[in-house]
């Protein structure tokens, strides 16, 4: 048959071109582990959260490593108003006193993460939720508020500790680990709200990966947060304090921007910021070059 005069087998064969596309970028990738961060903002949209799963099992089957972290600060806000518990933040962090650590580890650890967990099974993924409390320890952290005053958090806390034997383990065998961001409080082994975008960076410290991908709900950084045509397609570690310091960077991006940078200077390779809105964000990123969000570099 001749492709000529066939629509349908021209298009197979422009759909294998595209296959053939990704192939340099897969050989470079064989092997390798990535971070991915998903945020509670990129989970708006539950059909696009499946197929960024779908995403992320097609990664491991092509021979890289993919290691999940997930947020859900949404989730946690809707089940603290169904509780009849206001949200109160400090620092870009939660607030949490022990009723709302209540509902944050239930919501992370028996909500979101067996959701997670059962969208990538769904599409033949191996994976297993890890309770990110089993592996990382944290001491209490501390907020400000705008006029610079500490502010108590209750059972907020920073890493202090990651041990992720279980990860390494379970990426040995080929199994995606899912992981929600609480931490066991060093001295009492009482759990501890991690903002999971800093355990995120602890955890692509730790594992030493090649790329920390955080999912949200912009394109990437901003230069104007409203206008999405001012993304900056890259920057270096140093080029983001600037950022920071000139105010473009604000709020809960300073958080998930510094640890991002320190994340690269203790090894990881680079970091991508993209935006989970975007259908296959995740593979145009990493198989194309398109560079569709903002990269991290050293
Ligand atoms: N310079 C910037 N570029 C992009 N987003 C920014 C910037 N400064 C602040 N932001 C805010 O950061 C938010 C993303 O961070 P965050 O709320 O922590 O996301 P997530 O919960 O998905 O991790 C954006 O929705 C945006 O409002
Ligand atoms: C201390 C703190 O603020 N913890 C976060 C943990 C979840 C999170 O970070 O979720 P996102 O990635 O969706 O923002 C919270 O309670 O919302």
């Amino acid at each position: 048959m001749n492709a000529d005069n066939d629509p349908s087998l021209e298009e197979h064969i422009r759909k294998a071109a595209v296959l053939v596309e990704a192939l340099p970028y897969m050989q470079s990738f064989r092997g390798e582990t990535f971070l991915i961060k998903v945020g509670g903002s990129a989970m708006d949209n539950l059909d696009l959260l499946r197929s960024l799963m779908r995403d992320i099992v097609f990664l491991e089957a092509v021979g890289v490593n993919p290691v999940v972290v997930h947020g859900g600060g949404k989730a946690i806000s809707a089940a603290m108003a169904r509780q009849g518990l206001e949200p109160v933040w400090a620092s870009g962090l939660r607030v949490t006193d022990s009723a709302s650590i209540e509902v944050v580890a239930k919501t992370l650890e028996d909500e979101v993460n067996p959701m997670l967990v059962e969208m990538l099974l769904r599409y033949g993924g191996k994976t297993a939720g890890v309770k990110g409390r089993s592996m990382l320890t944290g001491e209490r952290a501390v907020g400000h508020d705008d006029d610079g005053n500490e502010v108590d958090l209750g059972f907020v806390g920073n890493v202090t500790g990651c041990n992720a034997d279980a990860v390494r383990d379970l990426v040995e065998r080929e199994v995606v680990p899912v992981v929600s961001p609480l931490a066991s409080e060093v001295g009492t082994g009482l759990p501890l709200n991690v903002n999971a975008d800093l355990a995120a960076a602890a955890m692509a410290k730790e594992l030493g990966v090649s790329k920390l991908i955080y999912l949200s709900d912009v394109r990437g950084l901003l230069r104007d947060p409203s206008d999405p045509s001012t993304l900056i397609p890259s920057v270096t570690r140093a080029g983001t304090e600037a950022l920071i310091e000139d105010g473009i960077i604000k709020g809960g991006m300073i958080p998930k921007v510094r640890s991002a940078a320190d994340s690269i200077e203790h090894g990881v390779g680079k970091v991508h910021m993209i935006d989970g809105r975007i259908p296959h964000a995740l593979l145009l990123e990493v198989f194309t070059n398109v560079g569709i969000g903002t990269e991290i570099l050293a």
